[in-house]
């Protein structure tokens, strides 16, 4: 497995990708996909960092198993108290928010919309990291709104983080953000609490 991130990590960098391009095409660390990059294809010189690359295609590519895990993943949500409106982070967000604010609809009998966000490493003309991603107008507003925040995987929490100040930015309420897999083993980011099917620790 290491040996084919290594070889996949290589061939992204032939084709001319940065290391955060690497690392999102990946799922892994930005350290890890440098690593990957570093490395020979045969030979392994150094340790690797505690990382690994997350494929859950058997959710993804089935539309009924990703309307169970979107049915916990509302029933976490709720916890948290009432949902007006389910954002999710391109990409790999959206199609959980899509099913998720039918369920928390089902569930509560309130409206819930749901909105997008794109983050700002997916815009072409990106000149600055630090710039915050936006919030697509096509779907439903933030505004005043309770807010639950959905996305596949949380690597670094960048991209969380970067949500959570989009919302409060456009002056919603985030109640806390749902994902699948949690390799940080996070149980907040800025205050807001981090649920997950399944959180990394390190042993
Ligand atoms: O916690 P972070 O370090 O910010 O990384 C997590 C983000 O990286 C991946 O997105 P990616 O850009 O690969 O888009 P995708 O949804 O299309 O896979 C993942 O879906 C999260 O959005």
């Amino acid at each position: 497995m290491k040996q084919k991130l290594i070889a996949k990590a290589q061939e992204l960098r032939q084709h001319g990708f940065t290391t955060g391009e690497i690392a999102d095409e990946l799922n892994v660390s930005m350290d890890t996909a440098r690593w990957l990059t570093l490395q020979k294809a045969t030979e392994e010189k150094t340790e690797a960092p505690v990382d690994f690359a997350i494929n859950w295609k058997s959710i993804g590519g089935n539309a009924t198993r990703l309307s169970y895990v979107s049915g916990a993943l509302s029933d976490m949500a709720l916890s948290h108290g009432e949902v007006d409106t389910v954002v999710g982070i391109a990409v790999s967000g959206v199609p959980f928010a899509t099913v998720m604010a039918d369920f928390i609809e089902d569930m509560t009998g309130l409206d819930t919309s749901i909105a997008i966000f794109h983050p700002n490493k997916h815009r072409k003309d990106a000149d600055s990291t630090d710039d915050e991603g936006t919030i697509s107008t096509n779907f439903g507003s933030v505004e005043g709104k309770k807010v639950v925040i959905v996305d596949d995987v949380i690597t670094s929490g960048k991209t969380a983080k970067e949500v959570i100040h989009t919302v409060k930015d456009l002056g919603g309420e985030p109640t806390c953000v749902v994902v699948l897999i949690d390799k940080a083993g996070l149980s907040e980011i800025e205050g807001i609490p981090v649920e997950s099917l399944i959180k990394v620790s390190r042993l």
